[in-house]
């Protein structure tokens, strides 16, 4: 039975039991009083009627036939007995009564003293009879004086009469009375119990569905609903408390929508509404954090880093890599692998950093879920596979294209929390996109403000910015640099022959056979119009004279396409080194370019060393 019911019942079934021990007491007291009282009357009244009676016998003289008299009053319904004592003044006067009429107890010899009546109830709780022993008080006043026949004083004890009457049926009566009584209250009870059951029935069930569901909506559940059962006051809370709760259903339910249409996933029907909501709000909370603090990132390598942070510290995913795709060069540049930036290829075939159609992610711009099929995707590394992890790769879209893939390498315990990560993973992602989109366009830009349109080599302007860079570099690996300076000859007359347009051409041939001759940590600069910079790092000028006379060679041998034609140039090298000939950048490039004046000046096609002499006689040039 639930509590409130029972207390409230337990309650008034206490109230009633002393209700009706109260009233039986107090019936039982009352009853008894008022016997005792009637009873007093009653022995009283039997007793004057016997003196009376008496006295008249004694004046009448037949007051020897007292005993049959004492008798028929004895039969008397409600009395037991009835007895006369004759005093010690009268026994005295007359001599010894009857045999009975000699002082039976204390009380006989009491009464007989004192002269007054006594009343006492005797006999124990079996047989209680009522007892009453009056004095005959001897008076000349009244209708008879008592004096003309006894000689005894006035007021004086002539004797007394005691009479006996039982109280049992009164207290069957009484006992009866009080068993109605109680009976009377105890219906009175059980009809109480019935009402107070039927009023406490709505309240009960109420407040147990209010508690059933106040534990749903505890659990994130608000769809329970209660049940009107009357007009009153239990009624209008059951129905304020469905509006509630299907105002706060209405709305969360709106929330978690409208929340997992941000995270774009399907709100859950079974689970904890109200955690779940909080928990993608919180989500979404440190996404839009994510946002702000890449945008305010400075280059797009933090914003690498950043998604390896979030992978590892939100979502506890330690393996995975990060590519960026070079659309240009159709390459896939790895850029993170397990959070370690520019660390080479480890999860994926060293074949998709030549070949980025060889990504499955990047050709179809799809997840590509090898969870379940990990041999989808031929690229994911045999390492990889003898690990049983298995992969799950989400490209970036950036302007139409995949610009980044973040490439997931899961394990056996990643793989079943993946699903439920998935979602926010992927908002990170999305938030990431236009972000990345904006930093690599800005760093496409700068870059392309360093290198040189036509030939696609770096410009004057890169050298400009990191020069001071290759210096501090060369210093702290103690390494030499040779800087050579490079400058076809007679170009002007190509331009004048044959144009600007097979000048260009020859140009930008020229830039491939530098870069074929160079090693790729070498820099090959347009210096201006048909000046070049090869910059050839740990490399002193001794071994660079001979990578000059090779570049040279190269150029000389060369056929160059002039309209319909095939034509030969040269060129001329003139180079230094750092930090042999100079401890400046531009100071070693000035002496490079002196050197190549005077290669001109010793006709062309040759390769000259900067000596400090050619300097002395710079003059000339
Ligand atoms: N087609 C073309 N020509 C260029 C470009 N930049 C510079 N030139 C030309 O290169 C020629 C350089 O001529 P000069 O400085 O007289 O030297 P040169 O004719 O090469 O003779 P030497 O250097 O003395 O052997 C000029 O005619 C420039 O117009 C370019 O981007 N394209």
């Amino acid at each position: 039975m639930p509590k409130l019911q029972t207390k409230m019942m337990a309650a008034l079934v206490t109230v009633m039991l002393l209700l009706t021990l109260v009233i039986t007491l107090a019936s039982l007291l009352s009853l008894r009083e008022f016997s005792i009282r009637a009873a007093t009357e009653h022995t009283r009244t039997a007793a004057e009627i016997t003196l009376v009676a008496l006295t008249e016998s004694m004046v009448n003289g037949t007051i020897h036939t007292r005993d049959s008299f004492l008798q028929r009053i004895a039969h008397v319904e409600g009395l037991d007995s009835v007895r006369v004592i004759r005093g010690p003044l009268v026994e005295d006067q007359f001599g010894h009564g009857l045999l009975e009429e000699t002082p039976g107890d204390a009380i006989d010899h009491a009464v007989l003293i004192n002269g007054e009546a006594v009343y006492t109830l005797s006999g124990g709780y079996l047989s209680p009879y009522f007892r009453a022993t009056l004095p005959y008080i001897a008076s000349s006043q009244g209708e008879v004086n008592c004096l003309s026949c006894h000689a005894v004083p006035e007021n004086s004890v002539l004797g007394a009469v005691t009479l006996t009457a039982s109280i049992e049926p009164m207290r069957q009566a009484a006992l009866i009375t009080v068993f109605f009584l109680v009976l009377a209250v105890l219906a009175f009870a059980l009809l109480c119990l019935f009402f107070l059951k039927r009023l406490l029935n709505p309240l009960v069930l109420t407040a147990q569905e209010i508690q059933a569901a106040v534990d749903q909506a505890s659990a994130g559940h608000f769809d329970l609903r209660l049940q009107p059962r009357s007009q009153d006051e239990i009624g209008s809370i059951a129905e304020s408390f469905n509006r509630l709760t299907a105002g706060i259903n209405q709305k969360l339910s709106e929330i978690r929508s409208n929340v997992a249409h941000l995270v774009m996933t399907q709100p859950s029907q079974q689970g904890d509404l109200l955690a779940e909501t909080a928990q993608t709000v919180a989500g979404l909370v440190k996404v839009a954090k994510f946002k702000q603090a890449i945008e305010e990132d400075e280059h797009i390598s933090e914003v690498y880093q950043r998604i390896s942070d979030v992978l590892q510290e939100e979502f506890l995913l330690h393996t995975f890599s990060i590519y960026e795709v070079d659309a240009q060069q159709k390459r896939l540049i790895t850029v993170n692998v397990d959070g370690i930036a520019q660390a080479p290829t480890y999860w994926c075939s060293a074949d998709i950093n030549e070949h980025c159609r060889a990504c499955r992610a990047v050709r179809t711009g799809h997840r590509i879920d090898g969870i379940d099929h990990t041999s989808l995707c031929r690229s994911f590394a045999d390492e990889a596979r003898k690990e049983e992890s298995s992969y799950l790769c989400l490209p970036i879209l950036q302007a139409g294209g995949v610009g980044c893939v973040i490439q997931l390498v899961l394990s056996a315990e990643e793989q079943a929390r993946i699903p439920t990560q998935l979602p926010l993973i992927e908002a990170y992602l999305r938030e990431a996109a236009p972000v990345l989109q904006a930093k690599s366009l800005m760093a496409s830009l700068k870059e392309s403000t360093l290198n040189d349109a036509m030939t696609g080599l770096r410009n004057r302007r890169f050298l400009e910015e990191y020069s001071e860079s290759l210096m501090s570099q060369c210093k702290r690996r103690e390494s030499a640099m040779t800087l050579m300076m490079l400058d076809l000859d007679y170009f002007k007359t190509v331009n004048d022959t044959y144009g600007h347009d097979v000048g260009d051409h020859i140009l930008i041939d020229l830039a491939h056979i530098f870069l074929a001759q160079v090693r790729d940590s070498d820099l090959v600069i347009r210096y201006g119009g048909e000046e070049f910079l090869i910059i050839l790092l740990d490399t002193p000028a001794a071994a660079g004279e001979k990578v000059a006379e090779k570049i040279r060679l190269a150029v000389e041998e060369h056929q160059f396409k002039a309209g319909h034609q095939l034509i030969n140039k040269t060129l001329s090298i003139g180079l230094a080194d750092f930090p042999h000939d100079g401890q400046a950048f531009w100071q070693v490039l000035k002496f490079a370019d002196v050197a190549l004046y005077t290669a001109k000046d010793q006709g062309r096609n040759r390769v000259i060393r900067f000596t400090p002499e050619l300097w002395l006689s710079k003059e000339k040039y």
